[in-house]
């Protein structure tokens, strides 16, 4: 879709209030029309040139009430472009928003969140700016015409002298098109940069430091920076550059209706009423082409911005950033729960293969099944593919392969294998800014026993007693207050609240000592449901029912534990490559 029709689309959310916003300005720019009549009535009276028809006094009333009633209008006008600038942002940030949390998890941002977070802010704003641009157009326009017609009536040669100034401006901008748009895109590019590396230094400032990294850091950091401020002096030099051309046209203009008029106020074909009426309309008329200029401008870079919105959406439909829908604060966004499958007695997954863009990296051809009760843990090296298996499972990513829940297909697993039906702990848990209670909760009305239930399962309620307001202790930004092992229990708890058939956990026991790591898996164990885990550690494969061994993105071998010690060699490697002290502390066999 081209830029004036996603704008249409815009104007047509709200075309009463448009309607009515284009009406109150256009009554604002034509408005001028009477005092500029009333100028020369004034001027031809005083000087004799025509008979008085009303008073000096009758002529200054309406001049008066014409200058009360357009800061009336202003007021008005002002209230309009709010209400225009509150609608057309409010829906197309909504429709950018609603596509991002459609999203299955892992493929919700194609860009980095600042990119999108310039999206919404930036981008939007300028199209507020066009549409407010185009609000004031078709005042400006009629105004202009209408003027055109009386200036036409009383000297043509004058005013065919204003058309020059608009040939010159189309021009100039015919001329300046693609460098408007390439410079638009670049400078928005650099910003982008920018604020994304501002994002990774603040989320890395540990790393930096330990690391003593800040002079390279901030090295690159200017680097990017200077990037930035010769794109946007580009961009913001070349509009500005425009603007005066169109601008100075108006100076050239001036210059030869003066002459001009001189000439013919010489030969008494021009009265000074007349000439009170050019030079009151002249200012205006010849504003007309100025405003058309920045207007053009403006609507090259609005879509610059559309094509930006536009690619945050990616797949979607290019109508989808535009489509019509409500916007109001109380409004909810439209998230039905998944729907409940029957509870699961077996699932089976067959030919599950996704090959990760522009790498040969994923997973290939995985065949495993899980039945009901079952506690089936991935293993394998690192970067083996497990986190992948479990990723392709739920539909994170966008994999290709058979699903199949009670024999029952699986078509959208990114909308069915989530609670009820399954939760999933990520390998590294988010938390976010709130109480620890909120961060369990997430919304969903749970009673103490339930919370209670969670805490002590996930080996958590030790270090609840020294939080200092328990449940309502506020875990800072993204969980910065607790532990790397509290975090990963935390993130556990809150998967267990969410009772589900199905509990995905990915290797997220890797921060635990020994004795917490032991009881907690045993803990878990216990918990009626159907588990797939990913990873290395005894503790855990120690309480597998069936282990996968998976090899560079490929399953090597599957069984019992024991089994697979004796007849899989990747397991052996595995197995060995463990910590003694835990294998001890477990009492495992003698096997290895
Ligand atoms: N977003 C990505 N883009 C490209 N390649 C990726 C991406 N994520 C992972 N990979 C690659 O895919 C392969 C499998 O990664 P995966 O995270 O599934 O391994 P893993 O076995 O879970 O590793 P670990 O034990 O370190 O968690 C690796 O080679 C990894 O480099």
């Amino acid at each position: 879709m081209k830029a004036w029709q996603l704008m249409l689309r815009l104007i047509r959310y709200r075309p009463a209030i448009y309607g009515f916003g284009v009406l109150i300005w256009s009554i604002f720019f034509i408005s001028p029309l009477l005092p500029g009549l009333i100028n020369r009535a004034i001027f031809d009276q005083l000087s004799g040139a025509a008979p008085a028809v009303f008073g000096i006094w009758t002529l200054l009333a309406l001049l008066i009430t014409t200058e009360i009633s357009r800061r009336l209008l202003t007021q008005l006008g002002t209230a309009m472009d709010i209400s225009v600038q509150y609608n057309i942002a409010g829906l197309l940030r909504k429709n950018m928003l609603k596509r991002i949390l459609a999203q299955p998890g892992a493929q919700a941002l194609y860009t980095s969140s600042s990119a999108a977070i310039n999206n919404f802010r930036d981008d939007v704003e300028e199209i507020l700016t066009f549409s407010i641009w185009l609000l004031d157009v078709f005042g400006n326009v009629l105004f202009s015409l209408i003027a055109l017609g009386i200036l036409l009536q009383i000297n043509q040669q004058v005013t065919l002298v204003i058309l020059v100034p608009l040939l010159i401006v189309v021009s100039a901008f015919t001329v300046a098109n693609q460098r408007i748009q390439r410079y638009r895109q670049a400078s928005r590019a650099a910003t982008s940069k920018v604020s994304d590396f501002l994002g990774e230094m603040f989320g890395a400032t540990q790393a930096i430091k330990v690391a003593n990294a800040e002079t390279a850091v901030i090295g690159h950091f200017q680097q990017l920076n200077d990037q930035r401020r010769q794109f946007m002096v580009k961009d913001r030099a070349f509009t500005a550059l425009l603007s005066s051309v169109y601008a100075n046209t108006i100076s050239l203009g001036t210059g030869m209706i003066l002459l001009l008029a001189g000439e013919a106020m010489r030969t008494g074909n021009f009265s000074v009423g007349d000439f009170s009426l050019f030079v009151y309309y002249f200012s205006m008329v010849t504003r007309l082409p100025s405003l058309i200029g920045l207007l053009l401008t403006h609507y090259k870079q609005a879509g610059v911005s559309f094509q930006r919105m536009q690619q945050l959406l990616k797949d979607a439909a290019p109508s989808a950033l535009v489509e019509h829908g409500s916007i109001t604060p109380d409004q909810q966004l439209d998230f039905s729960p998944a729907k409940a499958l029957p509870a699961l007695q077996r699932l089976d997954i067959s030919n599950l293969s996704y090959c990760y863009p522009n790498s040969q990296a994923g997973i290939k051809a995985i065949d495993f099944r899980l039945e009901r009760g079952q506690f089936v843990v991935v293993t394998g090296k690192v970067g083996s593919g497990k986190t992948t298996v479990l990723r392709a499972l739920l539909g994170l990513v966008p994999a290709h392969g058979t699903i199949l829940w009670n024999n029952q297909p699986i078509e959208q697993p990114a909308e069915q294998l989530i609670p009820p039906n399954c939760a999933y702990t990520a390998q590294v848990p988010r938390l976010l800014s709130s109480s620890l209670h909120d961060n369990l909760s997430l919304g969903l009305n749970l009673s103490a026993n339930e919370l209670q239930q969670a805490i002590e399962t996930s080996v958590l309620a030790p270090d609840l007693q020294h939080m200092p307001a328990g449940l309502a202790t506020e875990l800072g930004s993204r969980g910065v207050r607790l532990s790397g092992g509290q975090l990963q229990r935390a993130a556990l708890a809150r998967m267990l609240v969410r009772s589900s058939e199905l509990m995905i956990v990915d290797d997220c026991s890797s921060a635990l000592d020994v004795t917490t790591e032991q009881q907690l898996w045993q803990g878990l164990r216990q918990h009626p449901t159907t588990w797939l885990v990913v990873s290395h550690r005894c503790a855990v494969l120690q309480l597998a029912d069936w282990v996968i061994v998976m090899d560079a993105g490929q399953i090597a071998a599957q069984g019992p534990l024991n089994d697979l010690l004796e007849t899989s060699p990747a397991m052996r490697e595995l197995w060995q490559a463990e910590p003694s002290n835990q294998k001890l502390l477990l009492g495992v066999d003698a096997h290895v």
